[in-house]
């Protein structure tokens, strides 16, 4: 288990400050806008940066400044920094010749290692010679060739593009899930963090904001940062709240908090057809409300019967830092 005990380190105009911890077994994304400190936290944990303050602590020990090789964590950069003219089967059992294990022994963790990232048929390549995807697949075996105590993974997905990163994001949820090793996954799309982590950290200039698993996080967000950042559009603010008939603070009016079909008179604004759903732009009670889901057929300027249930509304935690601003959010909706 890894926990970070007032992790600290400053930049000019810059202060992370962070304490977490991570259970044996599960993966914590780092989820945060960029500039936020996730790297910044990635390298004080692999050792590869010293801490001004604060401890880490891996499996009972502490490793503040144990030396990154010393540590026993296992790395996996965006760019997976593999040898280019070393093949799959010796780029991953490098650490392992450097470390002097024997040759059955090599031979033994290398097969294991192939049939977890089903590599087997790839093991004479060279890097060159390789997908995007199977790069990742032996930059992860490489990573945890060794048995490290914890797996650290940087934006893992970044340099792939848009279909291969939502095949692969299943393909390393079930290599993780079958690896023992505490995880830390560096992201800041909200939709990756989710399908990969058992947790997840959100971090905003330097300090965690909130943590929860990914539902906890969805269902009750802090403030409206939190919703925001997480993709929520129904945010209200206080003066929102009261005119649409909540006490005076920010609340968040989740999608299941909101049905159509009876109920109250809505305006239709906007339709955006997106696909898979369709986003309907509505105005009710003077605030705009934006919700997605199957064709209904409406057009703006149509009027729509829609009903809140009071139950399912969040109320948010007000003060500064807590409003959302879209600028931060991880992308256009
Ligand atoms: N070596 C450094 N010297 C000075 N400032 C730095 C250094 N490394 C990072 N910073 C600053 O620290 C802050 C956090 O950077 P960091 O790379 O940790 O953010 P991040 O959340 O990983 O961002 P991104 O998603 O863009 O990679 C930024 O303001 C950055 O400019």
């Amino acid at each position: 288990m890894l926990r970070l005990v007032g992790l600290g380190k400053s930049y000019p105009g810059f202060r992370l400050r962070v304490s977490l911890e991570v259970e044996a077994g599960q993966t914590l994304a780092l989820l945060g806008p960029s500039g936020s400190g996730k790297s910044t936290l990635l390298r004080l944990i692999a050792g590869l940066e010293a801490p001004e303050v604060g401890e880490i602590w891996l499996d009972g020990s502490e490793i503040t400044f144990l030396a990154p090789e010393a540590r026993r964590v296992g790395l996996v950069f965006q760019d997976y920094a593999l040898f280019p003219h070393l093949s799959v089967w010796e780029n991953i059992a490098f650490g392992l010749r450097e470390a002097r294990w024997d040759g059955a022994s090599i031979r033994q963790r290398l097969t294991e290692l192939l049939d977890l990232t089903h590599l087997g048929p790839h093991a004479q390549k060279r890097p060159h010679q390789l997908s995007g995807g199977e790069r990742q697949r032996v930059a992860l075996a490489r990573a945890l060739a060794s048995r490290p105590r914890l797996l650290l993974l940087d934006e893992p997905l970044g340099a792939l593009d848009l279909k291969l990163r939502n095949e692969l994001l299943w393909e390393l949820r079930a290599i993780l899930r079958q690896t023992e090793v505490p995880t830390i996954v560096v992201t800041h799309d909200q939709s990756e963090a989710f399908v990969i982590a058992d947790q997840v950290a959100l971090l905003r200039n330097g300090a965690v904001v909130q943590t929860g698993s990914p539902e906890q996080l969805f269902r009750n967000p802090k403030n409206a940062w939190v919703a925001g950042f997480l993709g929520h559009r129904n945010l209200l603010s206080a003066q929102q709240s009261q005119q649409v008939g909540l006490p005076a603070r920010p609340h968040l009016l989740p999608p299941e908090a909101i049905t159509l079909g009876h109920g109250e008179e809505a305006r239709v604004e906007e339709r955006v057809f997106k696909g898979f759903v369709v986003g309907l732009e509505l105005v009710w009670r003077g605030c705009r409300l934006y919700l997605e889901g199957p064709e209904l057929g409406l057009r703006p300027g149509d009027t729509v019967q829609l009903q809140v249930d009071w139950s399912k509304v969040v109320v948010l935690e007000d003060g500064p830092g807590a409003e959302h601003t879209s600028l931060e959010a991880p992308r256009a909706h």
